[in-house]
C-alpha cells in the first residue's frame, strides 16, 4: 500500500502489552497502522498531542482503544504502548520517555504497569505475599526484609544505565519476585543490570559486562530522538513486515525483529576480514549469523548467482538453517544464499572434480575399527587405534600434510603426548598403509575427503591469484581468463561465507572455506562456542590462514534458559579452561540470562530399571496436572547411549507415554511424543523440559576415558573436556525446566549440583 511517508515503529516490549490485548484489538490495530501510515491525521485516528507533552501522542485503534505514540520528528512515529481508553488520561503522569544517557536508546516507562507487575503475585509456584508493599509511597519498614538494592547509590544505578524514573521503585524492591515483575516491563538494560547486581556480580563486572557492550560509542545527546531512533540500542521494528510479525507472531517470531542492541552490532558491523562470535548457549549466535546473512544479501549488488554460503557441521543444523532463513527473508533471500552442511559441500566438490570416484564414506567409529584390523593383522601392539586415527586425522590431514617432511614440521599443539621423530616416521608409515588399504575397500573417511576439497579449493584459488597477477602485469586487460569446469570464468566460489556451530568444523575445513571467498573485508563470519565442542576438532584458525585476531566478540545473555539452569549447566563445567578457536582461552564470564524459574530437580536411583520407572514417573506426573501439562514434543529424554534410548522409550511406551527417536536428520517420523536421543543428538535443538537420564559414574563420561588417565592424560583432559560439554549442551537445551537422573553411583561431574 502507498502512504504519505509517515513511518510508524514498534518499540521493542510494546509488542509484550500489545499481545496480552484481548485479539479483536489485535486485529483492529494491524488496520490501524495501515491507516496511519496512509494518514495519521486522518479524522477517523483522532490523533491528538496529550496533555502537556510534546512528543506522545495517543491515536484511535477502535472505540475502546488507544495507541500511545511517540512522535520522533515530522512523520517519523513510533508506537509505545496501546491502552484502554479510559486509562489513557486516569496516569498521564506516570507515563515517561526518553533517551538514556548511556546507551543512547530510546526508552519508555509506563510507571503503573510497572508498579501492577511488582505487585502481581507470581503466577507459578506461589507465594505468600510479600508484607510491606513494594510501591513506592509504601517502602519496606524497618521490620521488612531489607531492600534489594540498598548496596548502590542512585549515581552507581544510574552509571549502569538504569533508567532514573525506576529508582524509586528499585529503592522499594525487597523480594526477588518483585524484582522479576519490574524486569518485565522495565527497559532491556535496566533489567539486565538489576538482575546481575541481584545474582552477585560487582558493579565494575556488571559496568564491564552488561553496560559497556550496548554503550554508544559517542556521546549522547538525550534531546536528538531522531538521532536516537537510528542506534541499534532502540530496539524497533524496522520495517512494515516487521511490525505485523511483532503484532501477530506473539513470542515465536520475536527473533526476527527484535534484535538485542547487542546483536544488532555484530549483525550490521563492517569488519576488514575473518570475524568470530562466541558466547554460550541460547545467546542468539544462530539468529545473528541469519541476520547477518540477510544483512550481506540486502548489500549485494542485483544478481541471479548465490554469492553467500552459509554453512554448519550436520544436515540436521543445515535443514533448521534453511527454514529459519526463509522465515527470515522469504524466497527472495534463499535465492542468494547456498545453505549447505560442510561434509556435503566436500563431497559436492570432490565429486565435481573426479566424477567418476564413486568411494563410500564411513564414520570415525568404523574408521578406528579398521586401524584396529591393520593393527591386529600387523600383530604390533605399540599402538592405540584411536590414537592413530585422531593423529591422522586432526594432524596429517587436518593440516593437509602432503609429504612425510611436511608432517615431521606440522604443529601439534594441544594434541598431548609428544611423539619423537621416529614415532612420526613410524605414524606415518602405518597412516600410508592406512590409506591404501581403505582405497582398496573403495573408502574414505570424512576427514579425508575434507582434505581432499580443500587441496582442490585451494589449488583453484591459486590459479585464480595467478590470473589476477597476470591480469595486473598486462595492465589490468580482462581477456586473460581461465575457465572453471562448466566453461565459466573461474573465481572465488563465494563472496562471503557464514559459519555456524563453527567448533565443531574440522581443520580441513577451514583451509576449504579460507579458499572459497577472497580476502577482503566481511569474508568469513563465524559463530560458535568452544564449550559446546563434541566432536574432536580442535582448531588455532591463525594457523588455517584464518586470522580473526581483533575482530572477535562475544553475547552473554541468553535467550533460551532460565537463570537458575545457566547458573548449574555452568557448574558442570567445573573449572575445565576452553579454546577461543584462535590458540588462547575462553571464558564464559558475563553469560547471564533474565528469565527465572525453577533449580533442577535432581533424582538418584538404585538401578537402570529403577531410573526408567522415575522418567515416565516424572512425565506422568506433569500430565497429572492441568497446569504443569505440555505437548509431548516439548519434552524430551537425553540419555549416554542408543541402547539406553531404546529402553527408555520401552519404558514409556508402558505407561502408555508415546516416544520417538531423535535420529541424526531430527526427530523421526511425525515426531509426535516425547523426543529421545543420545547427547549428541542434541545440539541445536531446544525443548521447555529436559531431563537428561543415566548421568552416572561410567557413562558420564564413559568409563574408557577414565582408564585414559594413566596411559595419556592429555587425551583424558580432552575426553573429559568433550564428556563435560556433551553434558553441558544437552542441560543447555531446556528452556525451563531441567531434570537430571542417575543410578547407582552419580557422575562426578555432578558434584557440584550435589554438593549445592
Ligand atoms: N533477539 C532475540 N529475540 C527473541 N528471541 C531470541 C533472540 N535471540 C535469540 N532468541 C531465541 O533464543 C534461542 C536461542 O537462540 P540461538 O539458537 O540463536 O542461540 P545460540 O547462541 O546459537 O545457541 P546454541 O549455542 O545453544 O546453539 C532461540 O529460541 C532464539 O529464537
Amino acid at each position: 500500500m502507498t502512504s504519505t511517508g509517515a513511518t510508524l515503529r514498534l518499540l521493542d516490549k510494546a509488542d509484550k502489552e500489545i499481545l496480552k490485548l484481548p485479539r479483536p484489538v489485535k486485529g483492529a490495530l494491524y488496520d490501524f497502522q495501515h491507516k496511519f501510515r496512509n494518514n495519521p491525521h486522518a479524522t477517523g485516528l483522532k490523533l491528538q498531542q496529550l496533555k502537556g507533552d510534546s512528543r506522545l501522542w495517543s491515536a484511535r485503534v477502535n472505540d475502546e482503544y488507544r495507541a500511545l505514540l511517540l512522535r520522533l520528528a515530522d512523520a517519523d512515529w513510533l508506537i509505545v504502548s496501546v491502552k484502554h481508553r479510559k486509562d489513557v488520561y486516569q496516569h498521564l503522569d506516570r507515563l515517561s520517555y526518553g533517551i538514556n544517557h548511556i546507551t543512547g536508546g530510546i526508552e519508555y516507562i509506563d510507571l503503573k504497569v510497572v508498579e501492577d507487575s511488582v505487585l502481581r503475585e507470581p503466577a507459578s509456584a506461589p507465594k505468600p505475599a510479600p508484607a510491606a508493599g513494594p510501591v513506592p509511597s509504601a517502602p519496606a519498614g524497618a521490620a521488612g526484609p531489607p531492600p534489594l538494592f540498598a548496596a548502590w547509590t542512585d549515581e552507581q544505578l544510574g552509571d549502569l544505565g538504569v533508567a532514573g524514573p525506576l529508582i524509586p521503585v528499585i529503592r522499594s524492591l525487597t523480594t526477588e519476585d518483585q524484582l522479576l515483575g519490574l524486569v518485565e516491563y522495565a527497559p532491556q538494560l535496566t533489567g539486565e543490570v538489576l538482575l546481575a547486581l541481584h545474582d552477585g556480580r560487582s558493579y565494575e563486572e556488571v559496568l564491564e559486562q552488561v553496560t559497556a557492550p550496548v554503550a554508544a560509542p559517542e556521546g549522547v545527546d538525550t534531546d536528538d530522538f531522531g538521532a536516537a531512533a537510528q542506534r541499534p540500542a532502540t530496539v524497533v521494528t524496522t520495517t512494515d513486515e516487521a511490525l505485523r510479525e511483532a503484532l501477530e507472531g506473539g513470542d515465536f517470531g520475536r527473533w526476527k525483529v527484535f534484535l538485542h542492541p547487542a546483536q544488532a552490532r555484530l549483525v550490521a558491523r563492517d569488519y576488514s576480514g575473518p570475524a568470530r562470535v562466541g558466547g554460550g548457549p541460547g545467546t542468539g549466535k544462530t539468529i545473528v549469523a541469519l541476520h547477518r546473512v540477510k544483512h550481506l544479501v540486502d548489500r549485494l549488488p542485483p544478481g541471479h548467482d548465490k554469492p553467500v554460503l552459509l554453512t554448519t557441521y550436520n544436515k540436521n543444523l543445515a535443514a533448521d538453517l534453511r527454514s529459519r532463513l526463509l522465515q527470515l527473508g522469504g524466497e527472495e533471500l534463499l535465492e542468494r544464499v547456498e545453505v549447505s552442511h560442510v561434509d556435503q559441500l566436500t563431497l559436492r566438490i570432490v565429486s565435481e572434480a573426479e566424477p567418476g570416484s564413486r568411494k563410500q564414506v564411513i564414520d570415525d567409529s568404523q574408521a578406528v575399527r579398521e586401524w584396529q584390523a591393520l593393527l591386529d593383522e600387523l600383530g604390533t601392539g605399540t599402538w592405540d587405534a584411536e590414537f592413530l586415527h585422531e593423529e591422522w586425522s586432526q594432524v596429517i590431514l587436518g593440516q593437509a600434510c602432503g609429504t612425510r617432511s611436511e608432517y615431521f614440521r606440522a604443529r601439534r599443539a594441544g594434541r598431548g603426548r609428544s611423539v619423537s621423530r621416529a614415532e612420526r616416521a613410524e605414524i606415518w608409515q602405518l597412516a600410508e598403509r592406512f590409506t591404501q588399504r581403505l582405497d582398496r575397500q573403495g573408502r574414505q573417511t570424512w576427514d579425508q575427503l575434507a582434505e581432499r576439497a580443500a587441496r582442490l579449493e585451494i589449488g583453484r584459488e591459486q590459479r585464480i591469484l595467478a590470473v589476477e597477477r597476470q591480469r595486473a602485469e598486462a595492465g589490468g586487460r580482462h581477456n586473460i581468463h581461465l575457465a572453471d569446469a562448466s566453461g565459466g570464468r573461474l573465481r572465488h566460489r563465494y563472496r562471503h561465507v557464514v559459519v555456524d556451530e563453527a567448533q565443531d568444523l574440522r581443520p580441513a575445513h577451514w583451509k576449504m572455506l579460507r579458499a572459497m571467498v577472497p580476502r577482503d573485508r566481511n569474508d568469513l563470519f563465524l559463530v560458535g562456542d568452544t564449550h559446546q565442542r563434541i566432536y574432536k576438532n580442535q582448531v588455532a584458525l591463525a594457523g588455517l590462514g584464518i586470522n580473526i585476531r581483533g575482530r572477535a566478540s562475544r553475547l552473554n545473555l541468553s535467550y533460551r534458559t532460565t537463570r537458575q539452569i545457566l547458573r548449574s549447566a555452568l557448574a558442570l563445567l567445573g573449572t575445565e579452561s576452553y579454546d577461543d578457536l584462535d590458540g588462547g582461552t575462553e571464558t564464559l564470564a558475563g553469560y547471564r540470562s533474565v528469565l527465572s524459574g525453577g533449580g533442577p530437580e535432581l533424582h538418584g536411583c538404585r538401578d537402570w530399571e529403577e531410573e526408567r520407572e522415575t522418567i515416565a514417573a516424572v512425565i506422568a506426573g506433569w500430565d497429572a496436572d492441568p497446569r504443569t501439562r505440555i505437548p509431548h514434543e516439548q519434552i524430551a529424554v537425553c540419555v549416554p547411549t542408543n541402547q539406553m534410548a531404546q529402553e527408555v522409550e520401552h519404558s514409556l511406551a508402558g505407561r502408555m507415554l508415546r516416544a520417538v527417536q531423535i535420529g541424526p536428520d531430527g526427530p523421526r517420523g511425525d515426531g509426535g511424543g516425547v523426543h529421545i536421543g543420545t547427547m549428541f543428538r542434541f545440539k541445536g535443538l531446544e525443548y521447555r523440559r529436559i531431563i537428561i537420564a543415566g548421568v552416572s559414574d561410567g557413562l558420564v563420561p564413559r568409563e574408557a576415558v577414565a582408564r585414559l588417565r594413566t596411559v595419556d592424560a592429555a587425551r583424558h583432559r580432552r575426553e573429559m573436556q568433550r564428556a563435560r560439554s556433551l553434558l553441558f549442551v544437552a542441560a543447555t537445551r531446556a528452556r525451563d525446566t531441567l531434570v537430571l537422573t542417575w543410578h547407582a553411583t552419580p557422575s562426578p561431574f555432578l558434584a557440584p549440583l550435589l554438593s549445592a
